[in-house]
């Protein structure tokens, strides 16, 4: 494969810096010989070409992926688990060079993309373990001679696109369940984060998956027509999507031509609330991590901040000091805390909503500035207070660093603000009162409530949304349903006892 003329950061195994396409066990270039460019968020200065494949790339690739389940679905539970631990082997034993290759591509802090890497290799490390424990049911007949018994069987083909938000972990959400269940796999890399899927892909093979089971598409300007080939194609018999709601909605409508199998983990518009009874400094804290993490481009960060009149002043004021110790910063250095966005459309979707909550009478606290004197892509991480219903923020998510803080009165008041909004996937709440606690968990339109933590991603925790967030969940116990189709089997005839 020829290797880019792009000063590679110093990785220590330098073979997992590839710039080709994986299918049928082999890196590829596209046919036509065509690249796209991948950048570096902090400079904007190209770092890759990655081949621009097309749809008949693609289908070659979910041919490759038919071929292989043939023999891959007969594995055993526990070979499967085998090569899935020992993935997760060597996503740990690479982890600085995967690390290295995520702020690369995506910008965010070495610390953060260490955290990613860990956070990636659990979800390989959970369905290693889930992959033997595929268990069906015995169930009850209601014919008196009959039997029945439920198994779980792979469901095919699985199509999956991911977002460069989390270029390792939402890859290895999807391949860890759809492996352990015995699928094979084309994946769409992202094209603003393809390097870490590949070398994903690259640990996998040395991990002993079989060619043909893992497939990486690579293309930008192609991705939309592949998309729809990847949705339309009767092989493939799955798709699970990580992204914006939009999208989604094109995929779903796409895929009805051949009824797949679907799951989507589609855009949110958390709400973080903290009411009166509160530990403020706790609640400050959370919503730092909450709102900030990757620079608040995660699908969970809190997007709207309720909080109950007699404490807002207080906590406005030390979230704001807290946002002033940040060190905004290229990735590498050591003391960077948050880095860029991901490119100059989300700074200017961020600018836009900052503009549009002042011209409605909004006040900054801190931050409201593109920051670039230090690149194309930085944006000061952002404190705002006077947020008002009729302002973007509380309609769209700005996956973006600014804090927009709302005052409310009442719990009725605050839950059907939390509750008014097309897209339900993380909520998030402080509070010290149990009744309070139960009332509100139960009465939030999300998948996911927070209780006193600003924190929910937890491979042991079912992943995914309501509403417009889509459907399905990711990780956990539930996570190999996404890839796994049911069948029953009735046994007749079985009579009485003999004598
Ligand atoms: N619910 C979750 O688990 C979750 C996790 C991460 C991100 N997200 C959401 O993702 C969004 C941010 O990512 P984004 O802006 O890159 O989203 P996006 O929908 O634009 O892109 C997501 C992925 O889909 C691909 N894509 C785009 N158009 C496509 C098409 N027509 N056919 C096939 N593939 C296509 C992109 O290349 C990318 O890899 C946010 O809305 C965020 O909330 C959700
Ligand atoms: O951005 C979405 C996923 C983030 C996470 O899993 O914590």
């Amino acid at each position: 494969m020829p290797m880019s003329t792009h000063v590679v950061p110093p990785l220590k195994d330098k073979s997992l810096f590839i710039e080709a396409a994986f299918i049928n066990g082999q890196f590829v270039q596209a046919a036509s010989g065509k690249t796209f460019e991948v950048t570096d968020p902090a400079t904007n200065k190209a770092i890759a070409s990655i081949p621009e494949l097309t749809v008949a790339e693609t289908k070659l690739a979910i041919d490759a992926a038919a071929e292989a389940f043939k023999s891959f679905r007969k594995t055993l539970p526990r070979e499967r688990a085998t090569m899935l631990r020992k993935w997760y082997d060597l996503v740990l034993a690479n982890k600085e060079d995967l690390a290295t290759l995520i702020t690369w591509e995506n910008g965010k802090p070495i610390a953060d993309a260490r955290m990613e890497v860990s956070y990636a290799a659990e979800f390989l490390q959970w369905f290693a373990e889930e992959a033997p424990r595929l268990y069906g049911d015995t169930i009850p007949s209601g014919v008196r001679t009959n039997r029945i018994v439920t198994i779980r069987q792979p469901v095919g083909v699985c199509g999956l696109i991911t977002p460069w938000n989390f270029p390792s972990a939402m890859i290895t959400r999807k391949m860890g369940p759809a492996l352990a269940a015995g699928c094979t796999i084309v994946a769409k890399a992202p094209a603003e984060t393809p390097l870490s899927c590949l070398a994903l892909a690259e640990l996998a093979i040395r991990a002993g998956f079989p060619k043909g089971v893992i497939n990486i598409i690579t293309a930008s300007t192609n991705t939309a027509v592949i998309g729809e080939e990847m949705c339309t194609n009767p092989t493939i018999k799955k798709l699970s999507f990580t992204g914006s709601t939009n999208v989604g909605k094109l995929l779903m409508k796409q895929c009805s031509s051949t009824l797949k199998k679907l799951s989507f983990e589609l855009g949110g518009n958390a709400p973080f609330i903290v009411f009166d009874d509160a530990d403020v400094d706790a609640a400050v804290a959370a919503a730092i991590l909450c709102k900030f993490r990757t620079s608040g481009q995660t699908c969970v960060c809190a997007n709207r901040i309720y909080v109950q009149d007699g404490i807002h002043d207080v906590f406005a004021a030390r979230l704001a000091d807290g946002v002033r110790e940040f060190k905004v910063g290229g990735g590498y250095d050591q003391d960077t805390t948050h880095g860029p966005l991901i490119h100059d459309r989300a700074v200017g979707k961020v600018h836009e909503h900052v503009n549009d909550a002042l011209a409605k009478g909004a006040e900054v606290l801190v931050g409201g500035t593109h920051l670039e004197n230090l690149g194309p892509n930085f944006y000061q991480p952002t404190v705002i207070t006077g947020m008002t219903k009729d302002m973007r923020i509380h309609t769209e998510e700005t996956f973006g660093p600014i804090a927009g803080v709302f005052r409310f009165k009442t719990e009725k008041e605050v839950v059907d603000l939390a509750n008014d909004s097309s897209v339900g996937l993380a909520g998030y709440f402080f509070s010290s009162d149990i009744g309070r606690i139960w009332r509100v968990a139960e009465a939030l339109e999300v998948g996911m409530v927070a209780v006193n933590t600003g924190i929910v991603s937890d491979v042991a925790a079912p992943f995914g949304g309501v509403k417009e967030s889509g459907f399905g969940r990711e990780g956990s116990k539930y996570g190999t349903e996404e890839y796994t189709v049911i069948k029953s089997i009735t046994f007749g005839g079985i009579g009485e006892l003999q004598s």
